[in-house]
């Protein structure tokens, strides 16, 4: 047995996520060439698998002794004192005698199995003792959002993520899936999907995750014994396939589903009736309907109600403040309050449905550090670009295990090295510059470009001033560069095909972006040295990076929300516009020109005094404005209007409102008009799918507006609502 000669501090131990307790003597040892097992047959078969698989044929009846079980067995009485007295807790060992993997339960031991195999990555084994839980009962990744759900290949590496990461929980809920919500939440799934079901179930078991089945009934469920019946008979045939968690989701939905009574009333009967009566089925989880504070109307008394009369074994879901919203102490308080019992926090991020021509790949911030005994659950929603969302599934795994070691940049900056080890230089340049929403209905922003900001803003000013610093200008043709280099080195990366063929239209994208950037750079030393025609050329080819960006947009990531492929949106693509216009409006003034400028402006305007709609992006296209449609419920006062004011004035062969409302749409009314003052009447008529067309073949209008002339407030969907204007 080698000493190994190098020394071993606390901060050099490399586990992910960070354990509690770490006690270091500084030595270390070379790694055995082989290792006995001892314990296999109590200790938890999963942590075996994986020690098995993980030691190859260095595993044999002899050679180093390698203790492993749980709390009680006997291969690792003596450790019995060391073990934390928490759930999933473990005490891990190495000295030159013996490794010792003891967990408090079977999910301990697994994690001490984990966090062994990290020690081994520096080619020694420090001597240690590791005295490690997590803060957070439930950690994970709810698949709660709006869009294509996640393939099953995705589902699987996801699962083995967070195996790797001590995530213990995956909930599946995808809210476009016809089995998990209406119309089918009542039917079996077809043979194909349930066997691919099973199959995750098995493979989330072997790493330690309880994969949740959540089902979403609420759209159309009848209170009464039969759909109550249909829903128990759901659960046991997902129960059949292996699945042992279970979550009913009340969200987004309006009327009859809504009422808290008759939810709790069935919920509890599913507690007793199913949950409780199983052997092996860990506690039931919903989401309600009101499920942030935003929503949460006291006068209805629908917290009141889940607070008071829903069994306190059922898990109650929450998104913090508003629906999107970073998760503070004061707001868990509150919620705790109203529910009788700790939230179960659903953190919508990095989620984008909303902002569907975004990646967020930026660093996890924002939620209270001091939060863990308030809450007893955190799982993320995450995009639908599974492997990309990896990166803020990492930085979660990290905050939920152990939140006040939590440090959001050496986590991210870990997760990027977990990611694409081969290319994380690469990949940093890219992250940092695709991590903000923009304007977005929930006006929920994170940071983006941090480090070039500062520089970009003041070179610009300067730059209108008249005197820039050159340092500035250089580094931002640095950062520039970095920011070509990065999208053609990820465009070849063949180590992680799967995060690369989800992000190749932002790649394109942030590869027109760095050669923009440094061609309008070029403009302004054209510029500066009176060389038209080098100008020109630069102007030139800018406008060509332009045009061939809107072309992508056109081309990929098509949806009916947010279509198109945004990247650098907060800081880089705002600058290069700046220098360009600057640039060229030098250039016109110094040689009399009228070079246009880039028409980067929007030709619609859109005007309300409908809360839910005030930020609302619109979809502009050269002859058709889309207004992004809501997911969410929209409240329509009696008298609340949205408007569409046009740059020009245009006939409208074509409009189309596709509002999902119970009912007829009587109460409102669609007007156009020329000058904003004298409005007409624009006739809707209802097609074979309830959509209201209508048209405007007349004198051209500027104005196009839609109002509720009745007499209440009206509740709909806004699923569609555009206009397409010809000259
Ligand atoms: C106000 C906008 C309505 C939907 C917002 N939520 C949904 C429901 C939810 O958050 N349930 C807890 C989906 O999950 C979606 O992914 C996420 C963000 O768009």
């Amino acid at each position: 047995l080698l000493l190994a000669q190098v020394r071993v501090m606390a901060q050099d131990i490399q586990v992910q996520p960070s354990p509690r307790q770490v006690n270091v003597t500084g030595k270390s040892m070379t790694i055995p060439v082989a290792f006995r097992l001892v314990g296999e047959q109590e200790a938890n078969p999963h942590a075996i698998a994986l020690l098995k698989q993980f030691l190859g044929d260095r595993l044999g009846t002899e050679g180093f002794p390698l203790f492993v079980g749980e709390k009680g067995d006997r291969a690792v009485r003596g450790a019995k004192r060391l073990i934390p007295d928490h759930p999933e807790g473990y005490y891990l060992s190495i000295t030159d005698k013996a490794i010792t993997l003891a967990g408090n339960d079977e999910r301990g031991t697994y994690y001490a199995a984990r966090t062994f195999m990290q020690l081994f990555h520096e080619g020694h084994l420090p001597f240690v003792g590791i005295q490690d839980y997590p803060d957070v009962r439930f950690r994970g990744v709810v698949e709660g959002f709006y869009g294509t759900p996640w393939s099953h290949e995705a589902r699987l590496r996801q699962l083995r993520f967070y195996g790797e990461n001590k995530l213990n929980t995956y909930i599946y809920g995808p809210k476009d899936d016809p089995f998990h919500s209406s119309p089918n939440w009542r039917k079996p799934y077809p043979a194909k999907e349930a066997a691919r079901l099973a199959e995750l179930v098995k493979v989330a078991d072997e790493n330690e995750v309880d994969f949740v089945w959540a089902i979403h009934p609420g759209l159309d469920i009848r209170w009464e014994t039969s759909d109550r019946d249909s829903l128990m008979a759901k659960f046991e045939r997902m129960y059949d396939l292996g699945v042992r968690s279970f979550a009913v989701f009340f969200d987004d939905i309006s009327g009859e589903g809504a009422k808290a009574d008759r939810q709790v009333e069935l919920l509890n009967y599913i507690d007793d009736h199913f949950v409780q009566v199983k052997p092996d089925v860990t506690p039931l989880i919903v989401c309600p309907t009101e499920y942030n504070k935003g929503w949460a109307r006291p006068e209805s008394g629908y917290l009141a109600t889940i607070g008071e009369k829903l069994n306190p074994s059922v898990e109650v879901m929450w998104t913090g403040d508003r629906v999107i919203s970073e998760i503070t102490r004061e707001g868990v308080e509150w919620i705790r309050e109203q529910i009788k019992r700790p939230a179960y926090i659903w953190w919508n991020f990095p989620v984008s449905d909303y902002v569907r021509d975004h990646l967020l790949l930026g660093e996890v911030y924002g939620n209270g550090k001091d939060i863990a005994g308030s809450i007893s659950g955190f799982v993320a929603n995450p995009m639908e670009w599974a492997e990309a969302s990896k990166l803020a599934i990492y930085c979660v795994a990290d905050y939920t295990w152990n939140m006040q070691s939590y440090d959001r940049s050496r986590s991210w900056h870990r997760a990027i090295r977990a990611i694409i080890p081969e290319n994380v230089e690469a990949f940093t340049v890219f992250a940092r510059h695709n991590s903000d929403l923009g304007e977005n209905v929930h006006r929920f922003r994170r940071e983006e470009s941090v480090e070039i900001q500062p520089v970009a803003e003041r070179f610009m000013k300067r730059y209108r001033e008249g005197h820039y610093d050159e340092r500035d200008f250089l580094a931002l043709q640095d950062e520039f560069e970095r920011v070509a280099e990065a999208a053609d080195l990820l465009l070849i990366d063949r180590e992680n095909e799967a995060l690369i063929e989800e992000i190749t239209p932002w790649l394109h994208q942030f590869k027109i972006l760095g050669d923009a950037g440094q061609e309008a750079l070029a403009m302004i030393k054209a510029g500066e040295r009176g060389d038209r025609e080098l100008f020109l050329r630069k102007y030139n080819h800018v406008k060509a990076l332009r045009k061939r960006s809107y072309e992508l947009e056109r081309q990929f990531n098509q949806n009916p929300y947010q279509p198109g492929v945004k990247t650098g949106t907060t800081v880089l693509q705002p600058l290069v516009l700046d220098v360009f216009t600057e640039a060229t409006e030098r250039f016109n003034r110094q040689n009399g020109t009228d070079l246009p400028l880039l028409a980067d402006y929007s030709p619609c305007k859109l005007t309300t005094n409908v809360p839910q709609l005030e930020h609302l992006p619109l979809q502009v296209y050269p002859s058709r404005v889309h207004l992004t449609p809501l997911l969410e419920v929209v409240k329509w006062p009696a008298g609340g209007y949205l408007q569409l004011e046009l740059d020009d004035a245009y006939r409208i062969p074509g409009t189309r409102l596709n509002f999902d409302v119970k009912g007829d749409l009587s109460w409102g009314v669609m007007e156009v008009s020329a000058d904003g003052e004298t409005w007409q009447t624009v006739t809707l008529t209802r097609d074979a799918r309830g959509r209201l067309n209508g048209k405007w073949e007349d004198t051209p209008v500027k104005f196009v507006r839609f109002t509720n002339t009745g007499e209440g407030e009206q509740q709909v969907y806004l699923r569609e609502f555009y206009v397409v204007f010809s000259l």
